[in-house]
């Protein structure tokens, strides 16, 4: 089937319509920021960079490091954002921009997230990592694609249920990382853990500063939150609709947070730049460490 010019979108030079990017702009192991900035800590890192394109808070770098091509690519915040990025990237390696057709043979993209975070319980440091091995997606993404992932149903159901979650909330979904591309990342500074996916950084994530949430002690209550004798971890904006978009379209992700808050000891970073700088580092010794 040929999409249509309002289903595909292309730019007049052929690039895709919020990325900017033409097919050939795009390494096939890319990073997702959410910050535009952190797209030159990342490539500052390259041994050369080959493309630097942008568009909104779109911004993609595209280089070499120890011989491994790589993208980086800015998302912006949160999981409105990530259906555009998804659904680009997969456009720019599995779409024939000329036919406007599927591509026969599919690209598996390679996708990391190098992303900051808040983390819930007590026990985790600030500036410490977090790999996300399950994101809870309070986002509702996942329920505009038709999907089977329903392999953690039992344990969305146990956080309804605990939680007291409102109906009036979108329901909330439960997606794993790529466990084979998690495996570069094992370290003994990095712990698996279990991330929500929030739509908001104040009320969704349970912050009052002028305006109340309507849950009391949301942070509490999803820090309570059981499952197996495991707990929630972390939270942040993004990582359940790069893990559901990825697994729908068939790519690898995984997600490393650095824990920039303590929302269980109001503590925050004293140097997030160079926390953040230095995860940067360990992700691109690892994904280039084949
Ligand atoms: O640092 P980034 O990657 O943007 O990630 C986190 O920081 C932003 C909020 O400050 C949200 O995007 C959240 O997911
Ligand atoms: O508390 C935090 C810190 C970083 N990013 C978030 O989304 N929340």
């Amino acid at each position: 089937m040929r999409l249509s010019p309002s289903e595909l979108i292309l730019n007049a030079d052929g690039s895709i319509y919020h990325l900017n990017l033409l097919p050939h702009d795009i390494a096939e192991t890319i990073i997702t920021v959410g910050d535009p900035d952190r797209v030159t800590e990342v490539s500052s890192h390259f041994d050369s960079i080959q493309i630097k394109k942008g568009k909104r808070e779109f911004l993609t770098h595209t280089g070499f490091l120890n011989g491994k091509r790589i993208s980086v690519i800015s998302t912006g915040i949160g999981t409105d954002n990530i259906d555009i990025v998804l659904n680009e990237l997969d456009a720019l390696v599995n779409i024939d921009f000329e036919t406007r057709k599927l591509k026969k043979n599919r690209i598996r993209l390679k996708i990391i997230r190098i992303g900051t975070s808040g983390a819930i319980q007590e026990d985790i440091p600030i500036d410490s990592w977090i790999l996300t091995e399950l994101a809870i997606g309070f986002d509702g993404l996942l329920h505009f694609y038709k999907n089977e992932l329903s392999d953690f149903m039992e344990m969305e159901d146990a956080f309804i249920l605990q939680t007291g979650w409102s109906p009036k909330k979108s329901r909330p979904y439960v997606v794993q990382f790529n466990a084979d591309l998690a495996k570069k990342f094992k370290s003994n500074r990095i712990r698996f853990g279990i991330t929500t996916t929030n739509t908001g950084f104040y009320g969704p994530q349970g912050r009052t500063l002028r305006l109340a949430p309507s849950t009391n002690g949301f942070i509490e209550s999803i820090s309570n939150f059981r499952y197996q004798d495991r707990q929630i971890t972390n939270l942040e904006m993004e990582t359940s609709g790069i893990y559901a978009l990825s697994k729908l379209l068939g790519h690898q992700a995984v997600s490393l947070n650095c824990i920039l808050a303590n929302r269980a000891t109001g503590e925050f970073s004293k140097n997030p730049e160079a926390s953040v700088q230095e995860l940067i580092t360990f992700a691109l010794q690892k994904i280039t460490s084949d």
